[in-house]
């Protein structure tokens, strides 16, 4: 039997580059690329071809910004398939980004110099937007859109014989100081990307805790900071061009520049390789890159417990009750 692996925003960036990898590394499994637009989907089905030619890849529509389009997907996905064996969450958004100059010239100064270019905390913020389901855009895309499509795809995920993996892309920008309970969609602060990716930590620790026991494991990662849409949109391409000397010389002082997608992959690759059990939940997987270009994979301890997971979770488990009263079957 294929292995079936899904990869949310599959079409670009770090998604593209896993899908690259793991058709070279297996090219027996069934990729499925879940992406928002169809169009850039074929475009990368039709790029992953022509590397492995003998590939099996299929493409869905999900758009995890948008409920209706999450069941949508969902639907077709338990449809096509009886079980799938890996969820990579990955697709992610970080609207609106603003560089704070003159943190940056202050961190330059100060001892945190190596932890600000490996976080980027404290530089980057965020105009976040309210969905038309009524979300916070960031906190819909990043964490509760994909926490949907895990709950409608429970079936296919929960084999007790065979267990499943889910893999999100989370970031070293996750800060607990971001996230707070009470404003857990981060509707009043300007640290929307921050604090989701935060939001993601804690929710993937409750997952385990609560979906262990029904053969699910989730694990998070961080790419480090790659050059993709995401960061092109931070500063304008040309000077992300200019400065890419730079970049290769910080790489000498921090592992976290990984700079390609490919390089940036690293974890979720490994991730792939790795028995689930032998995994520590509570541990962010970071892809690494060394001065000499060497790629390899540094697990974390996260800045997280499970009381505070837990109590995550219980917010979360009531606002799904909330946005399903709002899509009952025959409404959507
Ligand atoms: N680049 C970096 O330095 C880092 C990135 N990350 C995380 O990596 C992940 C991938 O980002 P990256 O590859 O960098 O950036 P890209 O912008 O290249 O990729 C993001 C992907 O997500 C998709 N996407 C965005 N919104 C939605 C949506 N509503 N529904 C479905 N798909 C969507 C995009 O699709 P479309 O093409 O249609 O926009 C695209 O395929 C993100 O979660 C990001 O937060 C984490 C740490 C560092
Ligand atoms: C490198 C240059 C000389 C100056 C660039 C300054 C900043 C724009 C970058 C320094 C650290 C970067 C960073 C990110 C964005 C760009 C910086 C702030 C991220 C926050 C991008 C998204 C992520 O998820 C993080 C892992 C990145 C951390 C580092």
């Amino acid at each position: 039997m294929r292995k079936v692996v899904v990869v949310t925003g599959a079409n670009s960036g770090i998604g593209l580059a896993l899908c690259q990898r793991l058709l070279s590394q297996d090219d027996q499994i069934h990729l499925c690329l879940a992406c928002r637009s169809m169009q850039r989907a074929e475009a990368a089905r039709s790029a992953l071809l022509s590397s492995h030619p003998s590939a099996d890849v299929s493409i869905v529509q999900v758009d995890v910004g948008s409920i209706k389009s999450v069941l949508q997907g969902a639907r077709i996905l338990t449809q096509r398939y009886k079980q799938i064996d890996y969820l990579y969450l990955n697709a992610g958004i970080m609207p609106n980004p603003q560089v704070s100059l003159k943190a940056f010239v202050k961190g330059l100064f100060s001892r945190k110099v190596i932890s600000m270019f490996a976080t980027g905390e404290g530089l980057l913020t965020q105009k976040d937007s309210v969905t038309e389901d009524g979300l916070q855009k960031v906190f819909e895309t990043n964490v509760f859109g994909h926490y949907i499509l895990i709950k409608e795809l429970e079936p296919l995920l929960c084999h007790n014989n065979n267990p499943s993996r889910l893999i999100w892309t989370s970031s070293s920008n996750a800060r607990k100081s971001a996230f707070s309970l009470s404003d857990y969609q981060h509707r009043q602060g300007q640290e929307s990307y921050s604090s989701s990716k935060y939001a993601t930590d804690l929710l993937s620790v409750a997952l385990n805790t609560h979906y262990n026991i029904k053969g699910l494991y989730s694990s998070v990662v961080c790419p480090g900071l790659v050059m993709t849409n995401l960061t092109y949109g931070i500063l304008p391409s040309f000077f992300w061009t200019l400065i890419m000397p730079v970049m290769w010389l910080i790489r000498l002082f921090t592992n976290s520049f990984t700079i390609s997608p490919h390089n940036g992959a690293e974890a979720l690759v490994w991730l792939f390789n790795q028995k689930p059990e032998s995994l520590d939940p509570l541990a962010k997987y970071h892809s690494c890159t060394s001065g000499l270009a060497n790629s390899y994979v540094t697990p974390l301890k996260m800045d997280l417990d499970d009381t505070s997971s837990l109590s995550f979770y219980e917010k979360i488990l009531d606002l799904e009750k909330q946005v399903r009263k709002r899509f009952v079957p025959g409404n959507c």
